[in-house]
């Protein structure tokens, strides 16, 4: 039996009256229900897992639990998420080409989401304010093999500085009391209380007010919480609906157990009632809170569409070059190792977009010189790596490698699989020679390198190694 707090079943008992109070508390004592997305990315990877009970609305997601370890998820084809929890993203505009943030990014289950609408057209920013959950984020997207990505660690604040009015979409999944996470995580019982969920819905306002600023004129903001205090919920989009102008998006999610937001829990709005509230005891999954706004085209809130501001470069030239810049000789390095190598869209051309920063070889989503000043983990797509006299591609590049055909790649068995995962080198049978993708299954999920009798020397990233 979960300990809830009792000022939160009296909270609950009040506004959803007593039998469906009682039906929420029930539904409380039941698991979590498991689920994941399957990555439309990489197509045509086989998937080992039961894909006979599909998350009602939300295409590519089913029912079921997925393992850390197996090659699926180690090559991006599989993501664990809650099944109400897909919605945010499910409900935005986003199609290829927009430019597109998700501010609370963190692990990256909604922006894994987001960068397969984009298909690798347009720019996903996705920024998160804590550096050890950025860290994760940028892994997850790498591993989605999303490859217009932009990772920043930063506040809102740091990003309205550089993207006034600048996104077609943007999320915010907005750090919440988490009432909805009752069952999956113990911690979010542990740290409830009614002045969290006040803290909470400061902190809200906020993010949001930052996020308005990067908004374009007529530009959609969904806002998403897992949490189900109207405080947090109704009373943040009446907020929004008040001081910006915004106007409530219908959207029809026949046939997906859900319920509409309460008008008379905000301003009494009743656009209000187009938001989605999920509940557990209506058997979807886990609690969500979902709003899709529309600025208006002719709002006052920003200005001007330009990125960020550049400041004159003033950094060292050597020989005319820039420091930054690639040298022929680096680029024939790096030619030589993508050799034989088939490159998804959106990396065309890349050799004359490519750029250095200390020996990291990238094609760059934007200009570095504009972010000046916000902490990057990845602008785009990163190669490789220049040591002496040689390039060692990057694991980023085998993720999103992973998404079309390959003839350079190695296959294990399920012992060498995760002998490979361990860091291990393996004797193979293979003819080829110098870099290949590693994949199990098919499924790739790895760069190694095999010299000439055959051994695979092990390019799994260290901090990856299971
Ligand atoms: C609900 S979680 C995001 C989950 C994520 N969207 C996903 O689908 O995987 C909220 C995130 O917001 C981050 N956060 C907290 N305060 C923030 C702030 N002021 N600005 C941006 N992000 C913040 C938290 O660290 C947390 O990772």
């Amino acid at each position: 039996m979960l300990e809830i707090p009792a000022q939160f079943k009296e909270k609950f008992a009040q506004l959803l009256g007593e039998d469906e109070a009682a039906r929420l508390f029930k539904a409380l004592d039941e698991p979590s229900k498991k689920a994941f997305r399957v990555n439309s990315l990489k197509k045509g990877a086989a998937v080992s897992y039961d894909l006979s009970r599909p998350v009602p609305g939300i295409p590519n997601a089913y029912y079921g639990e997925i393992s850390g370890k197996d090659v699926e998820w180690t090559s991006g084809t599989v993501y664990s998420q809650d099944p109400a929890a897909m919605f945010p993203a499910h409900l935005t505009d986003v199609a290829p080409g927009d430019r597109v943030l998700d501010l609370c990014a963190a692990p990256g289950g909604k922006s894994t989401a987001l960068g397969e609408k984009l298909q690798g057209q347009g720019l996903l920013v996705a920024n998160e304010i804590s550096p050890s959950r950025a860290k994760i984020l940028r892994e997850n997207l790498e591993r989605w093999g999303v490859t217009n990505a932009l990772v920043t660690n930063g506040s809102s604040e740091d990003l309205s500085s550089k993207f006034p009015a600048f996104f077609d979409e943007i999320l915010v999944d907005a750090p919440c009391s988490g009432e909805g996470m009752f069952r999956k995580s113990e911690d979010a019982i542990k740290y409830w209380s009614e002045d969290n969920v006040l803290t909470c819905q400061a902190r809200q306002q906020e993010i949001l007010q930052e996020a308005v600023k990067m908004l374009k004129p007529g530009g959609q903001l969904v806002y998403s919480t897992c949490t189900f205090s109207p405080e947090e919920d109704e009373a943040i989009v009446s907020w929004l609906i008040d001081n910006y102008g915004f106007t409530v998006e219908e959207r029809d999610l026949e046939g997906v157990p859900t319920a509409a937001g309460r008008p008379e829990w905000g301003n009494g709005n009743p656009e209000l009632a187009r938001c989605f509230r999920f509940w557990p005891q209506d058997g979807l999954g886990e609690g969500q809170f979902v709003a899709v706004l529309r600025l208006p085209a002719a709002s006052n809130a920003a200005s001007g569409e330009k990125p960020a501001k550049r400041k004159q470069d003033k950094r060292k030239k050597r020989g005319g070059r820039r420091e930054d810049q690639i040298s022929r000789e680096d680029l024939e390095y790096v030619t030589e190792a993508l050799q034989g190598l088939s490159l998804p869209a959106g990396l065309e051309n890349w050799s004359s977009r490519l750029q250095k920063s200390k020996d990291h070889v990238f094609v760059p989503l934007l200009a570095p010189d504009s972010l000046r000043g916000l902490k990057i983990l990845s602008n785009g797509m990163e190669l490789g790596m220049l040591k002496k006299k040689r390039f060692e591609p990057s694991h980023q590049l085998a993720e999103a490698l992973g998404q079309i055909k390959q003839d350079r790649v190695v296959d294990l068995d399920e012992g060498q699989y995760e002998r490979y995962l361990h860091g291990e080198s393996l004797q193979t049978a293979s003819q080829l020679k110098g870099f290949v993708l590693v994949a199990s299954k098919g499924q790739v999920f790895s760069f190694g390198k095999l010299t000439t009798s055959g051994q695979l020397k092990n390019f799994y990233p260290k901090g990856l190694r299971q």
